[in-house]
């Protein structure tokens, strides 16, 4: 099967900027598209940014088995279909997920081969500065982001890479140069 990067860290962190930077500069890398159950942001595309589903219908493919991982997170559902995942690892694409805390943990129970990386923020403050800066979050869903947060940080030590996301180009290289030495030619 072809490699897996699970990509996690708390919600601002920079898990979507570092993965931007990463598939221009890895070729063949993709990014699994996951479910949510959350409203879209403006700008985000159905089947692009995410696969948008109501309630019912998650619960449904959940019922289905149709999730690798899936997990509640700030009063949303938010899940990684099989069939993103399967499709691309038995073409022999490596796929990466960006993905919560939980949902990491169920990967590393289900895919023990999966490379974990940790986003770290470089202080609690910028993380903040980061989501409230970003603006796609009220002031209640932000608060919300950074309770988890606190939470998540404490699980960092789990996680087979760390990389603290401060100057955003060091943070890039330093996800590459792990990518890199995790496929077939690293
Ligand atoms: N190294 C960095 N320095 C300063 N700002 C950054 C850095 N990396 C990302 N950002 C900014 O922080 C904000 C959050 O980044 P991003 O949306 O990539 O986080 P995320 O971890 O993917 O969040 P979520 O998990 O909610 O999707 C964005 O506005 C982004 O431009
Ligand atoms: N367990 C999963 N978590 C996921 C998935 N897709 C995204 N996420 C994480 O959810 C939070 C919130 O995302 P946002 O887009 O509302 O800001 C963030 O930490 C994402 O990484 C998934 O498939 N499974």
């Amino acid at each position: 099967m072809a490699r897996v990067f699970v990509i996690t860290g708390p919600s601002g962190v920079g898990k979507g900027t570092l993965i931007r930077n990463l598939l221009s500069r890895v070729s063949g890398l993709e990014l699994s598209v996951s479910a949510t159950t959350r409203k879209p942001r403006p700008g985000e595309e159905d089947g692009v940014h995410y696969h948008f589903l109501t309630d019912e219908q998650f619960e449904e493919r959940v019922r289905d088995g149709a999730f690798v991982e899936h997990a509640d997170y700030s009063g949303r559902r938010y899940g990684t279909l099989r069939s993103e995942l399967e499709r691309r690892t038995a073409g022999g694409v490596p796929v990466v997920l960006e993905i919560e805390v939980q949902g990491a943990r169920q990967v590393r129970e289900t895919l023990p081969d999966a490379v974990q990386v940790f986003i770290v923020p470089p202080s609690e403050e910028a993380l903040r500065e980061r989501l409230v800066g970003r603006g796609t979050d009220s002031s209640d869903d932000v608060e919300r982001r950074l309770k988890v947060a606190e939470e998540e940080l404490t699980a960092r030590d789990e996680f087979q890479y760390q990389v603290v996301n401060d100057r955003l180009e060091d943070a890039v290289e330093e996800l590459e140069r792990i990518v890199q030495s995790e496929l077939p030619t690293g």
